[in-house]
Parts: structure tokens; sequence; C-alpha cells
């Protein structure tokens, strides 16, 4: 049976681009969103969100007529659920923006359907959803009860993409596929074939959960050992980006770069929801977030330190001193401050001093509200120019083109070796 019209539910960075990726192979798709902006947003043809060349692929398929946005779910034969899964207090997982997806998708579900999740979700989700869409739909039969003879599929299949290579990564990156059935498995790989180049590798549900948050967690891990290695070298006087690059000069050592944190939505969030379901066992994946958050204070400590030298070896007054901060985004050469260390160390250097804070970001054309009061906004040549005390937060190209003598600063805090 094939899919002739689906549904995607939740229009942000992953549900965007999955609906015009469907739309782009000529499958009718309907976007909800609860966000009435996002929805005539994207029913103008625009998009209300920042990723390279989604626009014209949403713009082609609202013009061709297969995506369209709605804020009511309606029939559809597939429903792909990619809505938030912040954590609350306590770093517990939040999972009532997927009831709420699920539970509004209930009533127009019918025989045949398949239903995916593909928001990061703690293990057991699917499981969860397929109970709540039992109980509101108990005419129909659900993959829990019925096996192989359910009325509905359901399965969950993470999503992989990387920011900012959203429209490549879509299409070419394999798919972990995690049904509730294998029947569920081999419906929902049928589903993204439809535009998929990747291949679609099956297995259960539980263990497609467990992958998305072990992608992660590997990641934040290694990033951590990057992190802690760097404050082991201050302390020692080694340059960190050095001993890194001379190690992975070995055949079976990679390790990764260190920073002033770890930001964006899931690196910094995913982890926590294994730490949540395993407090015992999961001694390492809690370190290492405990590594990560701690790095921004870190950093902001050494700019007290540098700023204290200064004071100490001039004759300026500390309301007198310029600092100023390079890169706000939580990675480089990209415009999102959502959830990024650099935004955190800005803001805690500005709370603290006494004289002007400058933030350069090339990638932003004003402060958000929270840092506008006591941070100024500016541009590469006047911070070179003004500032007694120079913090690399973010190495965007900008930052790394420019040249090693018009920087005469003294006080220099790099925290991403672009200085060294
Ligand atoms: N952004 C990424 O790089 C990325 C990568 C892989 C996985 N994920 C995961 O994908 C999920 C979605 O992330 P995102 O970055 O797209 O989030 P997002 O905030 O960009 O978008 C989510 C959208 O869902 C909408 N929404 C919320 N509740 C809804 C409801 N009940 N019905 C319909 N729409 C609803 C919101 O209005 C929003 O537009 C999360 O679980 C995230 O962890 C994100
Ligand atoms: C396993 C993996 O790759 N997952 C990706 C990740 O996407 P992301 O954009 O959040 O990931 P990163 O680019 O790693 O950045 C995160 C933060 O880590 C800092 N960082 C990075 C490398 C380094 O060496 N040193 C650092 O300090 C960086 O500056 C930034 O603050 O999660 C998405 C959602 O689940 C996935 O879909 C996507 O595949």
């Amino acid at each position: 049976m094939s899919f002739n019209v689906i549904s995607v539910v939740g229009l942000g960075y992953i549900g965007l681009p999955t609906a015009a990726a469907f739309a782009s192979r000529q499958t009718q798709v309907i976007g909800v969103d609860v966000n009435q902006h996002a929805v005539d947003t994207i029913n103008r043809g625009a998009i209300h969100i920042v990723e390279p060349d989604l626009d014209q692929v949403v713009r082609q398929a609202v013009e061709q007529g297969y995506l369209r946005a709605a804020t009511r779910p309606q029939t559809a034969d597939a429903f792909l659920i990619a809505v938030p899964t912040p954590f609350r207090e306590q770093h517990q997982p939040d999972l009532a923006y997927v009831q709420s997806a699920a539970l509004s998708i209930a009533p127009v579900l019918k025989k045949g359907d398949l239903v995916i999740l593909e928001s990061t979700s703690p293990v057991g989700t699917t499981e969860q959803m397929a109970a709540w869409l039992a109980e509101a739909r108990p005419d129909l039969r659900f993959p829990q009860a019925a096996g192989e003879q359910a009325d509905i599929n359901i399965a969950y299949c993470p999503e992989r993409v990387l920011p900012g290579r959203i429209m490549v990564e879509l299409f070419q990156n394999d798919r972990v596929i995690g049904g509730m059935t294998p029947r569920c498995s081999a419906r929902a790989s049928e589903l993204y074939r439809i535009f998929l180049e990747g291949e679609c590798v099956t297995t259960n549900s539980r263990t497609a959960e467990m992958c998305k948050l072990t992608e992660n967690s590997f990641r934040d891990v290694n990033i951590a050992f990057a992190n802690e290695l760097s404050v082991i070298c201050a302390e020692q006087g080694i340059n960190v980006w050095e001993l890194i690059a001379l190690s992975n000069r070995h055949p079976r050592v990679n390790i990764l770069q260190p920073g002033p944190g770890v930001g964006g939505h899931c690196i910094a969030v995913d982890p926590w929801f294994i730490v949540a379901q395993n407090p015992q066992q999961a001694r390492l994946i809690r370190t290492a977030r405990v590594v990560n958050d701690d790095k921004p204070l870190w950093v902001v400590d050494r700019v007290k330190a540098a700023v204290a030298d200064c004071l100490s070896t001039t004759d300026k007054r500390a309301s007198e001193l310029v600092i100023a901060c390079f890169g706000l985004a939580f990675k480089p050469d990209i415009d999102d401050l959502r959830e990024s260390p650099a935004v955190l160390v800005t803001r805690l250097i500005a709370d603290w001093h006494g004289g002007s804070t400058l933030a350069v970001e090339p990638n932003v054309q004003s402060l958000p509200a929270f840092l506008a009061d006591n941070v100024t906004l500016a541009s590469l040549e006047q911070a070179l120019d003004t500032a007694d005390v120079l913090v690399m937060l973010v190495d965007h190209r900008q930052f790394k083109a420019i040249p090693a003598a018009e920087i005469t600063q003294q006080w220099l805090v790099d925290t991403k070796g672009v200085w060294r």
C-alpha cells in the first residue's frame, strides 16, 4: 500500500526539512504545527528557521502544491512526530509535547496508518506513545496488544542530521528504523525510501531510542575529554591544541577539540535522558555532562585572572577596561545563539565586569534582549582597536582570518586555539 498523504507534526528544524524532503518527491504532505506564525510563513512558501538550502525546497514544494501547513492534524496515511523533547528540573525528560502531539493525531487515525516518532526520546517513549494512542482510540488495535495484526503500525526513527548540513544529511545519512514489530519496521522503511538515499537499518523501538542517545552521548564524552585536557594543560603550561594534534598522529587516537563548553539543543540535553533512567550506571555519561557544563565557568575565571593581571600591570581602572568577546553562536559559522556557552560566558563577564563588554558576532544583526543591557555588539575592527582583553569563544571563519599582526593585545583568553 503506498502513502498518498504524509503528515509531519512539528515543523521546526527537523519536521520542516523532513516535510519538504517528502514533498520534493511529489508526495502530498500536510505539515502540522501549533505555531500559527510558522504555519502562515510556510503556506507563503517561506521558512521561519535558518538552514542552508531549505528555503528553495520549501518554496518549490508549496508552489507546486505538494506541501501545505495547518494548525490541526488531518487524515493522512503516515504521521511523523518531530516535536521538542526538552528536560525539566533535575534534568528529567519532558514528554508533554510528544503526548500532546500523539493525542492530537489520535482522532484522525484510521486502520492501516503508520505513526513514527522522530523526537529524541528516552527509552520506552514509543511504547508509551502507543499506550496513549491505544487509550484514545479503543476501536483500533495497536502493536503492543495485537503484534503483527495491529491496525496501526508504530516505529521510532531518530533523526541524526547536523544543523547547517540538514538538507544534505537528511537524504544521505543511513536511518535507524525501530519498529514495534517487524511489520512496523518494514512499513517505516518503505516510507523513508520515498526520499532516502542512505540505507534503512532496522531494529526494535527501544534499541533505536537508545541508539540516538548513544550517538550524542559518545560525542559529549569525547568533547568532555578534550575539555578536561584543556584544563589540565593550562595548569601544566602546555598548549592543548598542539598536544591534541600530536596525539592524533597515533593511528588509533582521534581526540575532539576543546572549547568554551557544549551548546546546541541536542548534545547538552540528550545524555541526561540516559542518566535520568540509569542514575546508578551512567557514571561516565553524567561526569561528561558536568565537565562540559563547568567549562564556561572555568573560562570566566580565566578572564577574571587576565583582567586582574591587566589591572596590576597598567594604570587603568577597572571601569576603563574593555573586554571583547569573539563569538556568541553555539558553534562556528551559524547564527544560532540558543543554548550557547559563548552567550553564557559573555553574560557572566558582563554581569561581573565594571567596564564595558563588547561582543563580536558577524552572524547576527542585534543582541538578544537579555544581553543588550550591558553588552555592546561591536565590529571586529572596533573590538581589536579598543579592547584590552580579548576572549575567543567561537572559531568563526572571520576570526580565523584575522592576521596575527593585527592582534596587539597582551591579554588573550583563547578557548578555541585560534590565536595559538
Ligand atoms: N535540531 C536538531 O538538530 C535535531 C537533530 C536531531 C534530533 N532532534 C530532535 O528532534 C525533535 C524536534 O527538534 P527541533 O529542533 O525540530 O525542534 P523545534 O523547536 O525547532 O521544532 C519543534 C516544532 O514543534 C512544534 N510543536 C510543539 N508541540 C506541538 C504539537 N503538539 N503539535 C504540533 N506541533 C508542535 C513547535 O511549535 C515547533 O515548531 C527534538 O526531540 C530534538 O531533540 C533535533
Ligand atoms: C553525534 C553527533 O554528531 N550529533 C550531532 C549534534 O549536532 P550539533 O550541531 O549539536 O553538534 P556539534 O557540531 O558536535 O556541536 C555541539 C557542541 O559541541 C561543541 N564542540 C563540538 C565538537 C568539538 O570537537 N568540540 C566542541 O566543543 C560545539 O561547539 C557545540 O557547542 O546533535 C544533533 C542533534 O541530535 C545530531 O543530529 C547531530 O548529528
